[in-house]
């Protein structure tokens, strides 16, 4: 089958690179014409795992070009996808201009009826838009369906090759017939494809995010109760996630969901919600606490050294906003950087694959060191907001050789209070007790 794919992000490059892994003829369309150059000889512009193999191996077989002339990208090919970024607006409302601007492009440019997927997560009722528009005046009978995707970053390849299940929305049986045949080397047994309207197809994609976002504000709010009643979410974790109908999956605590997605779509959620007169009560407060929970390591390091924190200096491990990304967008990280500067503190970071996005944001106001344990050197503390591997196992003896205080603030949960208690160290984390409390002057 010949694909076209409009968008390069994480969502088109992975969609157009897996589906030309699976035998199609894949052409990607882009208007940032630097991306595009960049693809062509195989650089990926994201780091995301298992990725650039891909993209070389399918480079090299023919299989997939990229391109920023969507007339060219779109010629013989009869399913369009439009993978373009969908981000918050001003109200809060997704901001869809980059969706309208690429719906009036292929209509004003196909030479054929096409069938123009939306893979980009909209409101509820914009692939009705989409079809109105692509059709309003046009040579060609065009299509619509929607196709929401729900792969996570970090894991981009994989959720894309082996997914829980596909939705599509829909108005003809030929239609879906055509998207279930493009996904069946995807599909397995009890992974199923799902046929329904566009609007249940977009709604689907809304709610899974925004039941996974309300699942992580869950967890954090009872873990800062446990943390006031001298309770350890831990503990609590395992007696809950055991119950089958409860699990473990997006109940760990941490400093706030980040990330291009649960921020933006549960505000869009509440937007909607909004037009239609409803309050959203619950979404708002999902959106309050984890705004909050960013807040927390911050609060934490006051705890000990005071508001005040000129001459202080702390070290930073992991921006990014989840591990195994580059991806700082909407990072806690971010917001943790901004109090401390605020507060004179000088601030020494790590990330192993985000250093150069945060420093496109701070430039010399941080130090940005390679190795995690350089960044300790002479810190006050240590401040651990993403979970890479590599900071789950450190060198504790080395860690407080290098510290000057030998204090540790974690996002993550990572370390063991037992350890920390007969290392010395002293160790604050998420619900859970702190560890050799004493502040230090
Ligand atoms: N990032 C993620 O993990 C996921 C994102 N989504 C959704 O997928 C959509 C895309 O997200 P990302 O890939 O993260 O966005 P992104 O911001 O990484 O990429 C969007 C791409 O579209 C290109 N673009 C913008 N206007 C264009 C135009 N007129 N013609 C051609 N290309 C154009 C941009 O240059 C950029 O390369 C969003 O709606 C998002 O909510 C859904 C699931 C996962
Ligand atoms: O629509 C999207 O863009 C995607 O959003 C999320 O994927 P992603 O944002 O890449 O990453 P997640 O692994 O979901 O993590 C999101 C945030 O939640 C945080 N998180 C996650 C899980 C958890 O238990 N606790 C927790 O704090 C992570 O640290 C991260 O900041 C969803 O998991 C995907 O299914 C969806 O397709």
């Amino acid at each position: 089958m010949r694909i076209t794919v409009i968008g390069t992000g994480y969502v088109g490059l992975v969609t157009g690179t897996c589906f030309a892994e699976s035998g199609n003829d894949v052409i990607c369309v882009d208007i940032d014409a630097e991306k595009v150059a960049r693809l062509r000889e195989g650089i990926s512009p994201i780091y995301e795992p298992g990725l650039s193999e891909l993209l070389v191996r399918n480079i090299k077989e023919g299989r997939l070009q990229f391109t920023t002339d969507l007339t060219e990208g779109m010629t013989d090919s009869a399913l369009v996808f439009i993978a373009v970024g969908t981000p918050q607006g001003d109200d809060g409302a997704a901001n869809l201009n980059a969706l309208w601007a690429v719906t009036d492009q292929i209509r004003e440019t196909a030479t054929e009826p096409k069938i123009v997927v939306v893979k980009s997560t909209v409101p509820v009722g914009t692939n009705a838009k989409v079809l109105a528009r692509l059709n309003k005046e046009s040579k060609h009978v065009h299509r619509a369906a929607s196709n929401p995707e729900f792969l996570k970053e970090g894991y981009a390849i994989e959720d894309f090759m082996k997914p829980d299940r596909v939705v599509v929305g829909v108005r003809e049986p030929e239609v879906a017939k055509v998207l279930e045949e493009l996904h069946r080397p995807f599909l397995r047994t009890n992974h199923p494809f799902l046929s329904m309207t566009p609007e249940s197809s977009e709604m689907t994609k809304y709610v899974a995010n925004c039941m996974l976002a309300t699942k992580i504000s869950f967890i954090n709010e009872m873990a800062n109760l446990c943390e006031a009643l001298q309770a350890d979410i831990n503990d609590v974790r395992m007696g809950i996630g055991h119950d089958r109908r409860i699990g473990f999956q997006f109940l760990h605590p941490g400093v706030g969901y980040g990330g291009s997605c649960f921020p933006k779509d549960v505000r869009a959620m509440i937007a909607l919600a909004e037009q239609k007169g409803l309050p959203a009560q619950m979404l708002r407060g999902v959106d309050q606490i984890n705004e909050d929970q960013k807040h927390v390591l911050f609060h934490k390091l006051t705890e000990i050294f005071g508001k005040e924190m000129s001459g202080r200096t702390i070290a930073i491990w992991g921006l990014a906003f989840k591990p195994r990304t580059d991806d700082i967008r909407e990072a806690p990280s971010l917001v943790l950087i901004d109090h401390l500067l605020k507060a004179g503190a000088k601030v020494r970071v790590h990330d192993p694959e985000a250093r150069e996005n945060v420093k496109e944001i701070y430039g010399s106001r941080l130090t940005y060191c390679d190795r995690a344990y350089g960044t300790l050197e002479g810190a006050d503390a240590l401040a651990i907001v993403t979970e890479w591997n590599e900071f789950r196992n450190p060198n504790f003896d080395v860690m407080k050789a290098l510290l000057e205080r030998p204090v540790i603030v974690d996002g993550r949960n990572l370390y063991e209070l037992d350890q920390m208690r007969e290392l010395g160290f002293t160790y604050h984390s998420i619900g859970r007790a702190t560890v050799n409390p004493e502040g230090v002057s």
